[in-house]
């Protein structure tokens, strides 16, 4: 047996213990749940944090977005239990005081201050992609930056249209309101027979914006003068989407070289 201490993975010095305050199921499958924030945390609206979990003798790591406003005190990330899911099965009896390792650092490029000018931000998510845009939609600047804020949300069954009732009340909050924007919620459903509530659509969102029902949805046409765009989710989604959008002349945002859309795939 060899006598020298267990390697620490780099990424656990950089990480600290966090605990769970509070879990939400918004389905057997689809939840949310708040943690403690490091110390000193920073982090932009849209960005994502690494969680860690212990399994056995190792620490797993996966990437979620962070769906809290930044000025609160604690984290809030919103997910799916991934059948057979090595990191989301250490998460099934997920419990208020149960241990998180939070990486110190946040990441991602999917920040409205990727956008230098616009008056349209579309946000375009499906399933637990709707994550990043919570956050967004609750940074004042977002509301003073942009006309129009449409938020699209495409998910199989309508119990999965997760987060309404935080959505609907955004309106009515004074320092939101006074940026100026107008907001607009657009659900859709892929496998529902029906579309549930009156303004639900059905069909995914490539189909929608092919036929050019979500532009009509929205009142609103997507150009490359007015519209930026914003896509989170499943990768065909954001491959297929990116396709439609580069067809229309609309480009991504390069680090040096501003365009009209940024993406965050999740696989
Ligand atoms: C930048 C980034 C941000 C992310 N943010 C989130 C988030 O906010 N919420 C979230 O649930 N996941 C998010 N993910 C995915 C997450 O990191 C994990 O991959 C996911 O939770 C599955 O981990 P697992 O170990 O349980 O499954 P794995 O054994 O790693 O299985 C991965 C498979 O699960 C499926 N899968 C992974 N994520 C999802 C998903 N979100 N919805 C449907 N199917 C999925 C895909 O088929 C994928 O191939 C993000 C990924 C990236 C890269």
């Amino acid at each position: 047996m060899s006598s020298s201490p267990p390697k620490t993975p780099v990424s656990q010095l950089k990480a600290s213990t966090e605990t769970v305050t509070s879990v939400h199921y918004w389905t057997d499958k689809l939840l949310s749940f708040r943690t403690t924030r490091p110390a000193g945390y920073q982090f932009t609206p849209g960005q994502f944090a690494r969680l860690g979990v212990t399994a056995g003798e190792e620490t797993l790591w996966r990437a979620y977005s962070v769906t809290s406003a930044a000025g609160e005190d604690e984290l809030e990330y919103f997910l799916v239990q991934v059948p057979g899911g090595l990191f989301t099965e250490q998460l099934k009896s997920l419990k208020p005081g149960y241990p998180i390792l939070v990486e110190k650092f946040s990441y991602g490029f999917m920040t409205v201050d990727r956008f230098v000018d616009g008056e349209d931000l579309w946000m375009l998510a499906t399933g637990t992609g709707l994550g990043p845009f919570i956050s967004i939609l609750q940074d004042p600047a977002v509301w003073k930056k942009f006309r129009n804020l449409v938020l699209v949300h495409c998910v199989r069954n309508s119990d999965e249209l997760a987060y309404q009732e935080l959505l609907s009340a955004l309106p009515q909050r004074p320092e939101l309101v006074a940026g100026g924007a107008r907001l607009q919620l657009i659900r859709s459903t892929t496998r529902d027979q029906q579309a549930t509530a009156p303004g639900n659509l059905q069909g995914r969102i490539t189909t929608l914006l092919s036929n050019g029902e979500l532009e009509a949805a929205a009142g609103l046409d997507i150009t490359v003068e007015k519209s930026r765009i914003m896509m989170c989710g499943n990768p065909e989604m954001i491959t297929a989407t990116r396709d439609i959008l580069y067809q229309r002349g609309l480009r991504p945002c390069r680090r040096a070289v501003p365009g009209q859309f940024v993406t965050e795939d999740y696989w």
